[in-house]
């Protein structure tokens, strides 16, 4: 079929509500065949801070607004009936992802207000078929989530085949930390099937400029948008990138230095938030003040300040690489100092940990140096060649191996695991942009606790 010969898609609850029938067909066949239909997906717990966001996001041009999962497991069905009586003439998805009682679940969020309802494309057949015939006898839309199909091509055929509206090529938030690609998944079924095509998954304005290009006519995006300072702002950038079609050259990076930059951009909080709470050395502070420390580590096992192997890691590290010594708790004796610091310098090794002891404190200031220590003291040890290079060692209460990675910044510093690295790099930049939100509604005069709904949410 023709592409221009396209089903528009036209809820028949536009139909149902005489203003939003009024809807120029010719806007909408623009919106899905030149630019798209941009749904905004709230994500959020709390049903107050997700509508005022709702609102910002129609402002900056989001089209389609979508109770996330998280608020409709949060507020249930409430969340929905509030979007619809606050957005009397905008297209409201409820992303249920219904996994079965296909007909209860559509026929609840259709008397709520939605047009269109979100189902588990992996859902039983019988499931899919109940939800179809819900949909054609409450006048709604299915759209089938592909998230974690094994063959998302021959399903989304399949489910066009059982009278499905919409197939939305996505990739959860829990699969993007681990660096999964919803536009990837795109590429696969664009062109393949003749029904409209959503896209949902970490998509920016670059991206939505991208999935345009590649076959979308519904860009899905949440937390780009709702977890944003300026929201507004955001949907505007979104949606200038959808209209030009014209994503950022994205610079391939490989995950090594996608992880370095993501680094660079977060704090040793924002980390070990992304950790549970795990990773965060003891008893360490640095040495000179404001510093940002990231590399991968080398790890030195020493006695008694004895700086030989500390010393002689210098030559065994790469540019990038961080310098973390275990001097066996010794907090009254050196392993290291100005010399073995300006050497670090010329090497480009980016920083020191020691579990122990540092000299010479006030040149290493002077030089701006990311040291970090337990304490400082004027006395060293001396270069036995104790020890060794690149074990496994204790520092600071945390096991560190050579190549984890080590983050530092004036809260302390934090161990990340090599293997775990990436997907918490991920994790920990969703928590900034959390952050980011938070702090934006607090300036705007709420305080931390309404916004995090503290009461409600305290562990019983
Ligand atoms: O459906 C979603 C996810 O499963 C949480 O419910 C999101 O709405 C979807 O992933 C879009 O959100 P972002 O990936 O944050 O853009």
């Amino acid at each position: 079929m023709h592409p221009r010969h396209k089903t528009i898609l036209l809820p028949c609850s536009l139909a149902s509500a005489h203003d939003r029938v009024m809807l120029n067909l010719r806007r909408i066949r623009s919106l899905v065949m030149n630019h798209g239909i941009l749904q905004v997906a709230l994500d959020l717990l709390d049903l107050d801070r997700a509508v005022k966001i709702a609102q910002e996001a129609v402002e900056g041009g989001a089209d389609w607004i979508e109770a996330g999962t998280p608020l409709i497991k949060s507020e249930g069905m409430h969340a929905v009936r509030t979007l619809r009586q606050q957005f009397p003439h905008a297209v409201i998805v409820a992303d249920m992802k219904v996994a079965d009682t296909g007909a209860l679940e559509v026929e609840m969020a259709a008397k709520a207000g939605a047009d269109v309802i979100g189902i588990l494309a992996d859902a039983d057949d019988a499931v899919i078929a109940e939800s179809v015939r819900a949909a054609r006898l409450y006048g709604v839309k299915i759209m089938a989530d592909l998230i974690n199909v094994a063959d998302p091509l021959a399903r989304a055929q399949q489910l066009e085949s059982f009278g499905v509206h919409i197939i939305c090529a996505h990739v959860g938030i829990d699969q993007q930390m681990t660096g999964k690609e919803s536009l990837n998944l795109l590429s696969t079924l664009s062109g393949q099937i003749n029904i409209p095509l959503a896209v949902a998954g970490g998509i920016d304005a670059s991206g939505a400029g991208d999935a345009i290009r590649n076959g979308a006519e519904i860009v899905i995006v949440g937390g780009n948008i709702v977890r944003s300072a300026d929201v507004m702002g955001s949907t505007k950038e979104i949606r200038r990138g959808m209209n030009t079609g014209r994503g950022d050259v994205r610079r391939s990076r490989s995950k090594e230095e996608e992880t370095h930059d993501i680094f660079m951009q977060v704090s040793a909080p924002n980390i070990t938030d992304a950790m549970h709470r795990k990773g965060a050395m003891n008893g360490i502070v640095s040495i000179c003040g404001t510093v940002k420390l990231v590399g991968k580590a080398v790890t030195v096992q020493t006695f008694a300040g004895d700086w030989a192997k500390p010393v002689e890691a210098i030559d065994v590290g790469m540019p990038g690489d961080v310098i973390v010594i275990n001097n066996d708790g010794g907090t009254h004796v050196a392993p290291w100092g100005e010399l073995a610091t300006l050497s670090c310098i010329k090497k480009g090794i980016s920083g020191v940990v020691i579990d122990g002891a540092v000299r010479d404190v006030d040149d290493i200031r002077a030089l701006k140096y990311p040291v970090f220590a337990k304490s400082t003291v004027p006395n060293a040890g001396e270069p036995k060649g104790m020890g060794e290079i690149n074990a496994e060692i204790r520092c600071c209460g945390q096991w560190v191996r050579p190549g984890d990675w080590i983050v530092g910044d004036e809260s302390g510093v934090v161990v990340i695991p090599a293997e775990q690295a990436y997907e918490v790099a991920r994790r920990a930049l969703e928590i900034r942009k959390t952050e980011e939100r938070i702090r934006e509604e607090i300036q705007r005069g709420s305080t931390l606790a309404q916004i995090a709904h503290l009461e409600k949410w305290e562990k019983r």
